[in-house]
């Protein structure tokens, strides 16, 4: 029998994930989610057929894995109040927020508990995600093998075996479905103004983004001799990638991901803090 999963929260990353839970088998009947307003439960209750709430004591009263996925300022807030059903069920807990340690959920629900912390990203939605896993200590192997099983179906899955890692893969693929969207976008406007029709812009700079990927993934190249392959000596590319490069694409992503690797660890001494 499938287990049982809880979403605490039920926004973009949450629906993101149960979304692709489903459209890959998972049971709907075998998930509940809760969040604070019925207009925001209503329209995924009728699209996906899952048990909704707003109330997060019910919702987790009968979970094998409650996912944690509110915002990471309200994580304490609802974690706290949570603490009593938790600690009489002791579910698996799986935290997708940014910036938030496992011994800190730990000690705001209770202590003892079995945490996975998971870093995803939205592209899950579409089967398509990525995501960082961490388990601290007292996950079991049999728990490890249910936090696959959960999110492999949305995407690929990477364990990493240190924690302070997770910072790492927010600023490759947890935030980074948004850099690539900031660059279809601007690959439509270039090609907007060099003359493209909007529409046909964005459909062969999305195809590109697609196409480019796959064959990444799939060539038994890097994706440095890749890139060669169509850089022709003296052609169109080798002038756009120079530009590219003299420009500072690569310091730039750089910069861009040790800030967002710095941002998680302010916020986790910003919300982990003792009283
Ligand atoms: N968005 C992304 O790309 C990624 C997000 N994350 C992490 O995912 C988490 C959620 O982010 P995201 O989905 O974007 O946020 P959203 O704002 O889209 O969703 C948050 C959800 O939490 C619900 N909520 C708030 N308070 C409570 C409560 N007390 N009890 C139950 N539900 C509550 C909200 O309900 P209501 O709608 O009723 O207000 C809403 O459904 C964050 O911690 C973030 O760090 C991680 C990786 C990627
Ligand atoms: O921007 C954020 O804080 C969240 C975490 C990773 C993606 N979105």
């Amino acid at each position: 029998m499938a287990s049982q999963v809880t979403f605490i929260g039920a926004g973009n990353m949450a629906s993101a994930i149960f979304g692709g839970m489903i459209e890959a088998g998972y049971p709907a009947t075998a998930i509940t989610a809760t969040a604070r307003r019925r207009e925001t439960l209503e329209p995924l209750e009728a699209r996906y057929g899952i048990n909704v709430s707003t109330d997060n004591d019910a919702a987790v009263a009968n979970a094998d894995v409650v996912v944690l996925s509110v915002k990471p300022q309200l994580m304490r807030e609802v974690c706290e109040r949570l603490r009593d059903v938790v600690q009489a069920r002791r579910p698996l807990i799986v935290s997708v927020a940014a910036g938030l340690n496992a011994e800190t959920l730990d000690e705001w629900l209770g202590g003892g508990l079995a945490v996975v912390r998971c870093m995803p990203n939205t592209p899950s939605l579409v089967g398509a995600g990525a995501s960082g896993l961490y388990a601290n200590a007292r996950v079991s192997e049999q728990q490890r093998r249910l936090a696959t099983s959960l999110l492999e179906p949305v995407g690929l899955v990477e364990w990493v075996d240190n924690e302070t890692l997770i910072e790492a893969v927010t600023a490759v693929s947890g935030s980074g479905p948004a850099y690539f969207f900031l660059i279809f976008e601007a690959l439509e406007e270039a090609g907007k103004r060099l003359g493209l029709p909007a529409d046909s812009a964005r459909r062969l700079a999305l195809q590109t983004g697609f196409g480019a990927a796959r064959m990444a993934q799939q060539s038994e190249f890097e994706p440095a001799q890749l890139r060669r392959n169509v850089m022709s000596p003296g052609g169109t590319t080798e002038r756009a990638v120079h530009c590219l490069e003299d420009g500072g694409l690569r310091e730039l992503f750089a910069e861009a991901t040790e800030a967002c690797a710095a941002r998680a660890r302010e916020m986790a001494a910003e919300l982990g803090k003792k009283d």
